[in-house]
This record gives C-alpha cells, sequence and structure tokens, in this order.
C-alpha cells in the first residue's frame, strides 16, 4: 500500500493491514467492485478516532483508494470509507466483524475488525456528531436549528441487505455511513435538507453530518431520525401478495407521496428542458448502458436490437422537436426505498443517493421525473415475479394505481409519455439485469423476465 507523507497511518498500519483488506474487501455487500482482483490501495486519508495501542479497542478511519485490475466500465480506482477497530481479541458476539490479526509491526498480534459492528466504537461516531468541529480531516456538523443530540444513546448496526451501513442509536435515531463515496455534494445529504426546508414532511429531516473538505470534498455520513416500527414497501407489498390481498391503495398513495416529493424538488432545485441534442444524448446514454450491461451479461444479447428501439424513439422524438421537463429526481426509487410506521402513519421517502453504479455527476442532473415512475412500476413488477404463483394481475393493477395516484396528486401522468416511459422502464431493467448478475445472481430471472416483455412490445 503507498502512503504519501503526508497521510501516514498511525503507527504505520497499512503495510500491515492491506493483506488483509485484500481478502475482506471483496466479500463486503458494499463493495462495488464485485468480480474484479483487488491490485493496490492508497490512502486518501487516516484518522486515529479512538488510540489504537490504549488499552481500550481503538478506532481507525480511513479513506481508501482501491486499485482494480481489468474493470471496464467504473473508474478503476473506488474511494472507500473504512472504520476499523482494533483490539488484543474479539469477544465473541463481534466475530463475524473479524477482519484478521496484524501479522507485523508495532500492532503485531492485534486483532482488525469492521468497527460498525462494536457498540463502543459506533457510540464515539454518534458523540462526535453531537459536538461538531474538527477532528483532523473529519468535519462533524449539526445542521441549523436541529435540537441538540442527546448521549450514550445505544447503538446498533442496521441488519439490512445495502449498499452502505446504518447505525442505529436507541431508536431515536440512523447514522447512514457511505463507503463508496465520490467528490461533491453527496444527493442523500442535498435532496432530503432541500425537501426538509421547504417544509416536505416526506422525508426524515437530517439533523447530522460529517464528511471532508481536504484532500477531496467527501459527504461520509447522515444521521437522521429513526422510524422505529417502520417497514419498507417492499415487505408491505410481498404480505398482500402472500395473503391475495390487493394492494392497489397502497399503490394510488405511493403515486401521490412521489408526485409531492417531484412538486417540491422541482420548486427548490434547478430545472432545464431536454429537447433535440439533450435528448439524442440521453437515448445514446441508454443505448451505451445496454450494450455494456450485454457485454457482462450475454443472456441479454439477443435482446439487444429491440430494446435498442425504445431508447431510438426517444432519440426520434428529440429530434422532431418534442421537449421534456427535467429536475433532480430520486434515482432509485423502488418499493425498499419508501416506508411506513405503524399505525397507518404517512410514507416517508428514504436513500436520494440515486442508484449506486452511476457516476455521481449523472445522479446529479436534472434528468425527467418518469424516471423514478419508471423506477416504482418496475418493483411492482419484481415483487410479484418474486411470488409464486407469479401474478402479473396484481403487478397490473398497482402499476395503473400508482400512475393514477401521482396523476390525482398533480405529477403529469406517466402514462401520456409513452415513449419516455418505457425507455426508462427499458434502461432501469438493463440496470437490474446487471446488479443482479453482480450482486443477487439467483435473481437474474426477475429483470431478465422484464427484458422478455419490453423486448416484444411494438
Ligand atoms: N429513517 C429511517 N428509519 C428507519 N429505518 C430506516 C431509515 N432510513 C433507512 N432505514 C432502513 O435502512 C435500510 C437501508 O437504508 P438505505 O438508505 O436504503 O441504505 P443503502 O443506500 O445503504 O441501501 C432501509 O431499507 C431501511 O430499512
Ligand atoms: O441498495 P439500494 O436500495 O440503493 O438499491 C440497490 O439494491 C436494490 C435491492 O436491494 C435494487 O432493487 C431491485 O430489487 C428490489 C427488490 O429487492 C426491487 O424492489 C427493485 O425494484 C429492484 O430494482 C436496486 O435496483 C439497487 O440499486
Amino acid at each position: 500500500m503507498s502512503e504519501a507523507a503526508s497521510t501516514r497511518t498511525p503507527l504505520g498500519l497499512l503495510p500491515s493491514l492491506a493483506p488483509l483488506l485484500r481478502q475482506w474487501l471483496p466479500e463486503q455487500r458494499w463493495f462495488a467492485g464485485k468480480g474484479y482482483a483487488v491490485g493496490g490501495f492508497s490512502l486518501v486519508s487516516a484518522t486515529e478516532l479512538l488510540p489504537l495501542n490504549g488499552p481500550g479497542p481503538g478506532l481507525l478511519h480511513l479513506l481508501v483508494r482501491v486499485t482494480q485490475r481489468d474493470v471496464p466500465v467504473r473508474s478503476s480506482a473506488d474511494c472507500y470509507q473504512l472504520l476499523i477497530g482494533v483490539r488484543e481479541t474479539l469477544p465473541p458476539p463481534m466475530a463475524p466483524a473479524l477482519i484478521g490479526h496484524l501479522s507485523d509491526g508495532p500492532l503485531a498480534g492485534r486483532t482488525v475488525y469492521e468497527g460498525t459492528r462494536d457498540p463502543r466504537l459506533a457510540a464515539l461516531l454518534l458523540e462526535r456528531l453531537r459536538t461538531p468541529g474538527l477532528l483532523g480531516p473529519l468535519r462533524f456538523e449539526r445542521f441549523d436549528g436541529a435540537p441538540a443530540l442527546p448521549a450514550r444513546l445505544p447503538a446498533r448496526p442496521l441488519d439490512a441487505e445495502q449498499s452502505n451501513s446504518s447505525l442505529v442509536y436507541g431508536d431515536a435515531y440512523i447514522l447512514k455511513l457511505f463507503r463508496r463515496i465520490h467528490p461533491g455534494p453527496n444527493p442523500d445529504l442535498e435532496l432530503p435538507l432541500a425537501l426538509a426546508r421547504a417544509g416536505c414532511a416526506r422525508v426524515p429531516a437530517p439533523v447530522a453530518w460529517y464528511g471532508t473538505s481536504a484532500p477531496e470534498p467527501f459527504t461520509l455520513g447522515v444521521l437522521q431520525p429513526f422510524l422505529p416500527g417502520s417497514r419498507d414497501g417492499w415487505v408491505l407489498a410481498l404480505e398482500a401478495l402472500a395473503a391475495d390481498r390487493s394492494f392497489q391503495g397502497e399503490a394510488r398513495e405511493l403515486g401521490r407521496v412521489t408526485a409531492e416529493v417531484h412538486t417540491v424538488l422541482a420548486d427548490t432545485l434547478p430545472t432545464v428542458k431536454l429537447g433535440g441534442p439533450q435528448t439524442e444524448r440521453l437515448a445514446a446514454a441508454m443505448v451505451r448502458r445496454l450494450e455494456t450491461a450485454a457485454q457482462s451479461v450475454p443472456a441479454l444479447v439477443p435482446y439487444v436490437p429491440r430494446l435498442r428501439a425504445a431508447f431510438d424513439a426517444v432519440a426520434t422524438l428529440g429530434g422532431r422537436g418534442r421537449t421534456w421537463a427535467a429536475q433532480r429526481v430520486h434515482g432509485d426509487l423502488h418499493l425498499g426505498q419508501i416506508l411506513r410506521g405503524p399505525k397507518d402513519t404517512p410514507w416517508s421517502v428514504i436513500d436520494f443517493e440515486g442508484e449506486p453504479a452511476r457516476p455521481l455527476t449523472e445522479r446529479c442532473r436534472p434528468q425527467p421525473a418518469v424516471r423514478d415512475v419508471a423506477g416504482m412500476l418496475r418493483s411492482f413488477d419484481y415483487a410479484a415475479r418474486t411470488h409464486r404463483p407469479w401474478n402479473p394481475g396484481w403487478a397490473e393493477r398497482c402499476r395503473a394505481a400508482y400512475c393514477d395516484g401521482y396523476a390525482e396528486a398533480g405529477g403529469d401522468d406517466p402514462r401520456e409519455e409513452p415513449e419516455l416511459l418505457r425507455a426508462y422502464e427499458t434502461d432501469k431493467a438493463v440496470y437490474e439485469v446487471l446488479y443482479e448478475a453482480r450482486h443477487r445472481p439467483d435473481w437474474l430471472p426477475v429483470p431478465m423476465a422484464a427484458i422478455e416483455r419490453l423486448a416484444a412490445l411494438d
């Protein structure tokens, strides 16, 4: 591992840590570079949050660039946030957090582990957020007007399938730690903040955050109120399917929520009109993503020409002078991103980071709102497809109810722009094929079924 003079790790820990990370990183759910060997690491920053050679557990905050060989699309050196715990021995309940044992250097023999799994270390992060200020390159901030944070809330890691890592404090707050990080404003902070400031009650309003301004500006973690006892739309949809119950009422409400969020985002953040060349660029980007996905997932290849037609149709309309409004959007809206508390409390939308695999600049660009609609429509199809027996009618009814709700609450009825909706649904299904191939190969048939359906449309 290379260490620049200005960014050495405390106690020169990195050389002995690197071989352990090389093994451990690719096994993490949040590691984006699966399938390609980890080459080396270069250090962006290292901060000792708790002394590493003290009597108790130590905590090292690292930002590291990971180089990977033969990566075809993404940058070959993604930057990750790591929280490394250091102890003499790991208590048995924390065994799954093990990264390995240091074999040399001043800490030889010590155990290193995933720090977020240690309640003592997790508690320290909240403590830092309670008292804003600088610690090395890390800046901890609280939002103006947010109430003071209580001390000593018990911490637990969230046990969820997720692209990042989250910690829950006393069922009152949730801290999301971004894993693969990108320089620049993070939409998962920017958008909820804009919505909350505009008085939109559809998001848990951020209360504190931390990040760096140098060597690069990164947002590393955001603290929001935890919605206790909440369940997401995916779980509720599967429950309805299992009970052979309609989900149309919920779908309609979800359409209304989506329109409400879109209206506030369009009112508070920049909007543009897409026409002619921009539309052609948009369609060309969809074609590129399709071709790239087909290189990684050969099952897509036979469908490429028919799927491409959906993107060409949009480019053609743009060429004929059709324009579309574009605004900031959620970017990865699906049933798992909408939570509802107990006793029919209103729905809240979470996770405005966009699709984690897309470049950040692209995710932050104004886009047609129908992109989010397409994401939700795909999600009803996903739910119906994962249930046995397959219930296509259930999905169709939900999709119609969702569009009804969206139009009722002031959104443009997505069905009135069939070419754009189809292009975005196709683009999403292509993304899902790649996502499932990388992360959940057993699920690949779910988006592939949609690919087959979309390719068969006239
Ligand atoms: N404010 C919240 N209250 C309760 N649970 C939450 C909250 N925010 C997120 N969660 C839970 O955490 C999970 C992961 O959050 P998410 O923002 O989607 O992370 P990721 O981007 O890592 O997938 C969600 O599926 C949900 O179960
Ligand atoms: O981790 P994120 O929630 O940001 O999103 C990624 O993972 C999702 C799965 O956890 C994935 O969503 C796909 O599967 C869902 C069911 O698990 C389904 O409801 C979605 O419609 C489907 O796209 C999402 O695409 C991915 O970005």
